[in-house]
């Protein structure tokens, strides 16, 4: 079969073995060949390229790795006699190599084969018409991947093989370059390489430089670095030396116009702090660039992969200014460009080398990474900290889900993430395809520092993973008690519970985690909380151990001591069904009642008759901005639909909460992306909430996080009806009023139908206020109400809102109200009504129903006016 090769731009040495093993060495080519065509395709009428061919005993030795720089274990060299190979060449420009024992012939095409001699004609000239591709095939097959090392072989063959040193295709400036290349010589057969040289010849037609002090030794024997050759006789030759960085050409006007070596640009880029590369090097290559004059490299493109992995900046730039993709994608590396590798392996000034010159910040690779991901996971702050300067995003998912915070998370790298999470954008709450949040790997990681790094960030203890497990039961699993210590501190819920009914203790009692156990029931944890399957954390022990013995007295305390109510139980995992991005747990730590299964959970308003709602998308005030409302081009502020929100979501301090404006969210008609800033409510419920039973109000709605001032917390959804529906309506309990100046008033009612605000109760003092809020239709009678923080809350406070004056007005004269807070206006009962048991009854909203049902529109609440 015949086969088109082209030319290994390195020296390369094929080798013909006689052995199994060798075989399996030369595998890569010549396993499916036999015969090796190392000419060029009749058709192309190009000229083969020669190469440097070894055969024989003396290349049995020879087993190493092939990519760059890459050394195997030495062994003793079995020197060798001259290859047992026969090098044939004819008028019909064929040569054929072959061995005698392995019968393998390489048949060689060689019409420009004359100059073997001459390591000149290693190299691929452009001249004589090589692409890149092909050039890319030779080194893709013989260099730069490497050929598979035989393991089994390379144990039983117990000679020493002197190293070998992988060519490169450049000749060393001078001797720091060699000591650079970690003592490996860099002299190969070019005659680029000038200066003074020892010249082996392992065949009369072959020849390798090396520097005299680069030869290997092996007991006493001198060996060529380059093909292990014996070199004793080795002769010395000395070219004239010229500056290797003296560039040789000049560079066309074009490429030095587009090149990303603008000197004005690094040195903006210098100066302005994002990076300080390293300078020198960089400057030599920009110097001779200025100059108007550059070497020419012809490398494979896939090299610039390469290079950026092995960290070779020079070589790196010549590759960009000779035109060179740098968003090359690898397709055998995962599809990741340079900038992938650059990043993954810390080379800072390379990364910004490649985005000067246009690779692409965010581009994914086959696992939907970006170099930003890749600079986290292996711990590269400065790296890190260049491509976020450089505007890399920080909100990409691989695939597994994971962003940047999460792999710094999970790879313990606390420099990484502190950076991280101190970035603006960053979303800490964020979860991967677990569910895990980076909190969640800290805290599984038992890494303290992180976790108290990310709390104080923001993140949400509460939050919970596929299996509805906090982190709580995550540092019971890993038996950190310090962390354990510090969520609770922090509010976690002790008796949160996962999809299998564990809490926090019973985790801890099936890992034996001791000191966990103690801490939680020094706490309070509950030693009769029953999973899904009825076991206690008792039975989730094995009888008289010590963790039972524990437990077993703590049981025995606690159970004399408990009020037969008094505890707080689970009643509900998320009392939205799965409605809310977040769910909303539901515990009754009071009474016996059951979670609340009289209303159907809806997130967002609805309706139960036919209403025609102005839908009309060219009827909407909208915003053109071309590019996000929190861009400077925003223009949402011209228009009465101006962006009320900071960068976080939160409504501005100058937003007026006595007597709120209408608020304008940006919508379909709009010209900004969906992501924009000016969109909050409509990404529906982000907060942590719980309802729990109250001491006095029945039901009620507390925080599970901090939540700052302005952040919006949840919708007062429910089924919108009319006035005159809500009139005849028993029960009033739920019904918030959108008052229409203009035209049919309307209200939602939560009776029925509602989301976690109708289990909000009435405060004095509140921490939430109402606003109303137009999303995908400005229909003025069907405002969206809005509950916003109107202050900073903390995790564990109950969540209400002023029902308002009118309201209390009418019910004061039926319950008192229960807010408990010192400033109270609504305490007083109405005289000669005997409210007394109106603690718990009286939110039974029935009774209130049953003595009034004639007004119960009336007092509907609403937004209280200033
Ligand atoms: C919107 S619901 C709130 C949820 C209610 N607590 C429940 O158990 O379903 C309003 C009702 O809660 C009760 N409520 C709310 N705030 C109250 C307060 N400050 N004092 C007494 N009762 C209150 C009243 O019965 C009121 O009709």
């Amino acid at each position: 079969m015949r086969e088109t090769w082209s030319p290994c731009p390195h020296s390369i040495s094929v080798y013909l073995r006689n052995s199994k093993t060798q075989h399996k060495q030369v595998g890569i080519f010549l396993a499916k060949k036999t015969e090796l065509h190392l000419f060029r395709t009749q058709e192309s009428k190009t000229n083969c390229m020669p190469l440097c061919l070894y055969s024989s005993a003396a290349s049995k030795k020879k087993k190493r790795k092939m990519g760059l720089y890459n050394f195997v274990p030495k062994k003793k060299p079995k020197v060798s006699k001259k290859p047992n190979v026969s090098l044939s060449s004819s008028n019909e420009q064929v040569g054929y190599l072959t061995h005698s024992t392995t019968s393998t012939s390489v048949k060689l095409s060689h019409s420009s084969w004359p100059n073997l001699e001459h390591s000149r004609s290693l190299f691929p000239n452009p001249a004589e018409g090589f692409t890149y591709s092909q050039f890319q095939r030779w080194a893709d097959c013989l260099c730069l991947s490497g050929l598979p090392e035989d393991k089994e072989n390379m144990e039983a063959d117990d000679t020493l093989e002197p190293p070998l040193c992988s060519c490169r295709m450049e000749a060393p400036k001078n001797q720091d370059v060699v000591t650079l290349a970690e003592g490996k010589c860099m002299a190969v057969e070019s005659v680029d390489g000038k200066g003074t040289f020892m010249e082996c010849q392992p065949d009369g037609n072959i020849s390798h430089r090396f520097h005299r002090s680069c030869a290997s030794l092996i007991r006493g024997q001198v060996y060529c670095p380059h093909c292990g050759e014996e070199a004793s006789y080795a002769k010395e030759v000395t070219i004239p030396k010229p500056d290797c960085a003296v560039p040789t050409a000049a560079v066309p006007a074009h490429k030095r116009d587009t090149a990303l070596m603008d000197r004005a640009k690094l040195d903006s880029v210098t100066a302005g702090g994002v990076i300080d590369p390293a300078k020198e090097s960089l400057e030599s290559v920009l110097n001779a660039l200025e100059d108007g004059k550059y070497k020419k490299f012809k490398l494979p493109p896939k090299q610039l992969y390469f290079s950026s992995k092995r960290g070779e900046l020079q070589r790196i730039l010549h590759m960009l200014v000779e035109g060179v993709d740098p968003n090359l994608r690898m397709d055998s590396e995962k599809r990741k460009t340079s900038l992938h590798c650059a990043a993954e392996e810390g080379h800072k000034e390379i990364c910004h080398v490649l985005v000067q010159a246009g690779a692409n910040l965010d581009m994914c690779d086959a696992e939907q990474r970006t170099p930003l991901m890749y600079a986290c996971e292996n711990n590269h702050l400065e790296t890190v900290k260049y491509l976020l300067k450089a505007g890399a995003s920080t909100g990409h998912k691989d695939m597994r889900g994971s962003t940047c915070l999460h792999l710094a998370a999970r790879g313990g790298h606390t420099g990484v993430l502190q950076y991280l999470v101190s970035m603006p954008s960053i979303d800490i709450n964020c979860k991967d395809d677990g569910g895990w949040a980076p909190l969640t790997w800290a805290t599984e990681n038992m890494n303290l520092e992180q976790v108290k790094m990310l709390i104080s960030a923001g993140a949400d203890v509460q939050i919970r993973d596929k299996e509805e497990n906090v982190c709580l039961h995550w540092a019971a699993f890993s038996g950190c008690d310090e962390i354990a210590q510090l969520l609770l501190d922090k509010r976690s819920d002790l008796h949160a519970v996962n999809i299998h009914g564990d809490s926090p203790l019973h985790i801890a009692v099936r890992q034996n985690q001791l000191d966990c156990v103690m801490l939680f029931l020094s706490r309070g944890a509950d030693v009769n909380l029953k999973n899904k399957d009825g076991e206690t954390p008792l039975d989730c022990c094995s009888i008289n151990s010590k963790m039972w013995t524990i437990l077993n007295t703590n049981k025995k305390l606690t159970d004399a001591r408990r009020e037969p109510v008094q505890f707080r139980r689970a009643v509900c995992q998320d009392v939205s069904r799965g409605y809310e991005d977040v769910p909303v747990p539901c515990v009754n730590g009071m009474d016996h009642e059951p979670c609340p299964s009289n209303f159907k959970y809806v997130p967002e308003n609805c309706f139960t008759s036919q209403v025609n709602i102005d839908e009309n998308i060219t009827h909407l005030q909208h915003c053109s901005c071309k590019d996000d409302c929190a861009s400077s081009s925003c223009i949402c502020g011209q228009l009465s639909m101006r962006c009320w929100y900071d960068k976080d979501g939160r409504l501005l301090k100058e937003f007026c909460r006595d007597d709120p404006p209408f608020l304008f969210e940006c919508n379909h008609a709009c010209s900004c992306w969906r992501t924009c800033r000016n969109r909050v409510i409509q990404n529906g419920l982000r907060v942590r909430l719980q309802v729990f039973r109250t001491e006095r109000m029945g039901w009620g709605v507390r925080a599970l996080q901090d939540i700052p001032e302005g952040t919006f917390v949840c919708e007062f959804a429910g089924e919108i009806i009319s006035d005159g529906e809500a009139n005849v309506r028993e029960n009033d309990s739920y019904m918030f009023n959108l008052d229409n100046k203009a035209g049919e008033v309307y209200c939602i009612d939560g009776q029925f139908y509602g989301n976690v605000s109708r289990f909000m109760n009435h405060l004095c003092e509140p921490n939430l206020f109402p606003v109303r809020v137009f999303t995908k239709h400005q229909d003025m009678r069907f405002p969206r109400i809005a509950l916003y923080a109107s202050k900073a809350i903390q995790a564990g406070d109950e969540l209400g809102f002023d029902y308002g004056d009118p309201y209390w007005q009418i019910k004061k004269k039926y319950f008192r109200c229960q807010c408990g807070s010192a400033k109270c206006r609504y305490s007083e009962t109405v005289p000669g009504q005997n409210h007394a048991d109106s603690s718990v009854r009286a939110l039974g909203d029935q009774t209130v129903a049953q003595v009034e049902p004639i007004q119960s529109a009336n007092t509907a609440i609403a937004i209280t006016q200033a």
